[in-house]
């Protein structure tokens, strides 16, 4: 009998659970899982998901959320052999979209019984902190963290933040240092990217994949006002290497200091203003079930 311990995130999408823990509750018992179901709280989550996990001992550690809940379930898993598995109830699903989990939750159930497992990399940010997916500096991170600032969730809402963005200044003077060079740019967003297209579709990083032993630094350098919409059309079809303003540099390590503080993001998570970012790839840490 698997043992399944299922993280619930209460908020995350804006949507109620109740459904969800009643179709959870169904599928246990029908496929004979040993569960347990236990709720995130705004604080305190590590220690409730370590004694869980400690008193339970699950075979599958479920994350039920969104990419803040993922995140919160990888990092807590990292140097061990429990295996993840990710129902997608946030409002952008960023890494299960990567990864094609189905956002159907009954199919997102069966990867229990069916799925197969992907060893994904981990990024390492300034020592505690773990991206599992993409994160950046600048233009988008100022949108996260107004997006969680308020009480707002949904597509619609990251749109209206979008807009209240492109009116602040996100350009900062960057060094960036790889293994195998360095160099000075002015940008207006920098992406550290484990995964290829964020939770809206847009497409950040073609060459990503969250299991190839690297991670991608995606610049957008800093473009006049009036091509703000060719990088945008760039970004939204998938185009964005031929754009004169976006490069992609493929690394282990990453070093990156800003001329002042600039607002850092981390799966969607803001972590407030930093002037330096310090990544290493962690590679093949989280066992992940997803469609064979
Ligand atoms: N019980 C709770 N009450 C308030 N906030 C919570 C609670 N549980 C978790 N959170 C917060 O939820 C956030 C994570 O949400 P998550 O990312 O899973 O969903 P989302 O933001 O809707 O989706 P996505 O990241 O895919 O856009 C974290 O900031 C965490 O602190």
């Amino acid at each position: 009998m698997k043992k399944c311990l299922f993280i619930v995130n209460p908020i995350s999408g804006g949507l109620s659970k109740k459904q969800f823990l009643l179709e959870l509750e169904n599928f246990c018992r029908s496929e004979q899982l040993e569960y347990g179901v236990i709720e995130t709280a705004n604080e305190g989550n590590d220690t409730r998901i370590q004694s869980a996990i400690k008193s339970f001992q699950p075979q599958v550690v479920v994350a039920c959320g969104g990419d803040g809940t993922v995140n919160l379930v990888a990092r807590n898993l990292l140097n061990t052999d429990m295996e993840m598995a990710i129902i997608p109830l946030g409002s952008a699903n960023g890494l299960a979209g990567d990864l094609g989990i189905p956002s159907d939750n009954q199919k997102a159930l069966q990867l229990l019984l069916s799925g197969k497992i992907r060893a994904l990399d981990v990024i390492a940010i300034n020592e505690d902190e773990y991206c599992l997916h993409l994160s950046d500096l600048g233009f988008n991170a100022t949108i996260v963290e107004n997006f969680n600032r308020s009480n707002l969730r949904g597509q619609l809402a990251y749109l209206l933040f979008f807009l209240k963005s492109l009116f602040t200044d996100h350009t900062r003077n960057y060094h960036f240092i790889l293994p195998d060079q360095s160099f000075q740019k002015k940008a207006a967003m920098v992406v550290l990217a484990n995964g290829s297209r964020y939770g809206f579709g847009a497409e950040v990083n073609p060459v990503g994949r969250p299991d190839d032993g690297h991670f991608e630094l995606c610049v957008f350098s800093n473009y006049p006002w009036y091509a703000f919409f060719s990088v945008l059309f760039h970004f939204l079809t998938g185009q964005l290497k031929s754009s004169r303003y976006y490069e992609v540099f493929s690394t282990e390590r990453l070093f990156i200091k800003a001329d002042r503080p600039v607002e850092l993001q981390v799966d969607g998570e803001p972590l407030g203003p930093f002037d330096e970012v310090n990544a290493i790839l962690l590679p093949r840490r989280v066992n992940t079930l997803v469609p064979a």
